[in-house]
């Protein structure tokens, strides 16, 4: 593994270099000589290391100017144009792009160890408690403690199962307020819709309270923040020009936050937690959190590490399911025939007279297949979480240098014409498996799709996020037949995007929704 050129390197060259105190004239252009030889030799190593090809950059601001309002396309036309490992200068920052599955793969999973660290962003010091959270922060021992937290106390298949009920009813206030609507003859706002069902499903299990009752499903009880605050999500998304104005605003989110997650940590204190054990299952997760120890043998865990894992957890989790239950609706609406296939499976697989279980999910395939080429299409990550490198290190032997930030063009991957056909054609079918078998949406061995990621930084919370997505989905295309709102032809229905941590849809999917089952199965 190539060793970077370093600062450090030519200081430490040139005191090698420097005279002694009283020396000799005639020793000292010894030294001059060894020092014009020795700089000459680093200039050179430096050179010798090819950086991948890239775009040419301007002075100061490096290849920040080409980057627009849409850099997941932008990096993608720089890899049709340059290859698939393409270099870039973002200010000072070092960075490489890639939408090439085994790029892809050298980088996430042969040399995870070199890149499985983040930034440090401002978005990361201001909005994730400095750090203190498992998604923004850097490869380290707090990282690890706190993924370890994650994966043994919160996100356990045992935990995820404790909170079954809630889900089922969260899905049942999905359905009903949806139902109403239908009932009134208007229109229905998906994104609302979908957004307070991730949620308050995600806020009950965190914090033990459903915090965004959708207006058309009974009273709102708002807390002021929202996951995708535009504020929140660039100032996350962090590596592009609009990042400054994010930057400007941080401040304020910060603040509110704050305040909100310091209301949860007292409302759980002066309740006394729960007089049960952790495997109780009427435990939240804050009372989870209060419950463990500190680290270096402190009876709790800080504060500030509380409040950054549920900020974590909320932006990482209903942010990214609401999305992509959202494109995979307009997708659905958009496709008549795909909605007729769905309703068929779901008619022979869970009937006309009852609600579908979470149970059902492993036997719907087609559902599943539409799941999957909605994260071909629309991947809720699009860059997944900036990563940044360790160390100085090569990829098909080009140098990388050390703390290089590398973008994974998810959404590039999805529609890169050497892997896949028909980029642009929203067609499930292709992810049929020749033998009926299950299809698997979490993962696939050729890195052609990667949703939730890979290697040590992949999202711990995959398996709940594909159950939340499948669950909105199955329900509401087994409950209702759905059609554009007024005048609309299916074909109208638009598929523009827009940039953030995550990428909804530009504008908030409406839809008309027609119940489909007897009026009994609702109530
Ligand atoms: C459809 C739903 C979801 C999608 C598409 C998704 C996707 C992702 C992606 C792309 C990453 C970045 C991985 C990387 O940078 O390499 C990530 C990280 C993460 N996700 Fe998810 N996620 C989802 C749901 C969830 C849920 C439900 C939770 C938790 C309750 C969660 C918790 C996290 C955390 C904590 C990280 C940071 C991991 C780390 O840096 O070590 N996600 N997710």
């Amino acid at each position: 593994m190539a060793q970077g050129f370093k600062l450090e390197d030519h200081a430490n060259a040139i005191s090698l270099s420097l005279p002694p105190p009283c020396v000799h004239s005639s020793s000292f252009v010894a030294v001059a000589a060894n020092f014009i030889k020795r700089w000459g030799n680093l200039r050179s190593q430096h050179k010798s290391k090819r950086l991948p090809p890239g775009p040419p950059r301007l002075p100061v601001f490096g290849n920040l100017l080409q980057l627009g309002q849409q850099p997941h396309r932008d990096l993608a036309s720089l890899c049709d144009k340059y290859g698939p490992l393409v270099y870039l200068r973002l200010g000072n920052v070092d960075a490489i792009t890639t939408n090439d599955p085994e790029i892809i793969r050298e980088i996430l999973v042969r040399q995870d160890d070199v890149f499985a660290s983040r930034p440090r962003t401002l978005a990361a010091v201001h909005l994730a408690y400095g750090c203190a959270d498992v998604a923004l922060a850097p490869l380290g021992p707090r990282w690890k403690r706190m993924r370890r937290i994650c994966m043994e106390h919160l996100l356990t298949t045992k935990r995820l199962e404790s909170f079954v009920s809630h889900r089922a009813d969260e899905a049942r206030h999905l359905v009903l307020g949806v139902w109403a609507q239908a009932q009134s003859g208007k229109p229905v706002n998906l994104r609302e819709v979908l957004g307070a069902f991730s949620m308050n499903n995600v806020t009950r299990m965190l914090l033990g309270q459903a915090i965004l009752r959708c207006r058309i499903s009974g009273p709102t009880r708002g807390h002021g923040i929202h996951a995708r605050d535009p504020r929140a999500v660039s100032a996350f998304g962090g590596d592009i020009p609009r990042r400054l104005l994010a930057i400007l605003e941080m401040r304020e989110v910060e603040k509110r936050v704050d305040d909100f997650h310091n209301k949860i940590i007292e409302e759980h204190r002066k309740s006394g937690g729960k007089e049960t054990r952790e495997e109780d299952k009427d435990m939240d997760f804050v009372d989870v959190l209060l419950s463990l120890p500190g680290e270096n043998g402190k009876e709790n865990m800080e504060d500030a590490e509380i409040k950054a894992l549920i900020q974590d957890m909320i932006a990482a989790a209903t942010d990214t399911s609401a999305v992509t239950n959202e494109w995979a609706m307009a997708e659905v609406i958009k496709h008549p025939r795909v909605l007729s296939k769905i309703q068929q499976e779901l008619d022979s697989v869970v009937g006309p007279n009852r609600m579908v279980a979470e149970s059902d999910l492993a036997q719907l395939n087609y559902l599943r297949c539409v799941v999957r080429e909605t994260f071909r299409m629309h991947p809720a990550g699009p860059l997944l979480i900036p990563h940044e490198s360790l160390r100085a290190t090569t990829i098909n032997g080009y140098h990388i240098p050390d703390k290089t930030r590398v973008f994974i063009n998810t959404h590039g991957l999805g529609r890169n014409t050497k892997i896949w056909d028909d980029v642009e054609e929203f067609c499930p079918e292709r992810h049929w498996l020749a033998d009926g078998s299950r299809v698997e949406i979490s993962h696939g061995a050729d890195f052609k799709i990667l949703p939730f990621s890979a290697g040590k930084r992949k999202c711990p919370g995959a398996p709940l996020g594909v159950t939340l997505v499948l669950m909105a989905l199955a329900r509401l295309f087994h409950c209702f037949d759905w059609t554009p709102p007024g005048g609309l032809s299916p074909e109208d229905i638009d598929t523009a995007e827009v940039y953030g941590m995550t990428m909804p849809k530009a504008k908030p999917l409406v839809a008309m929704a027609r119940p489909r089952l007897a009026e009994h199965v609702y109530r």
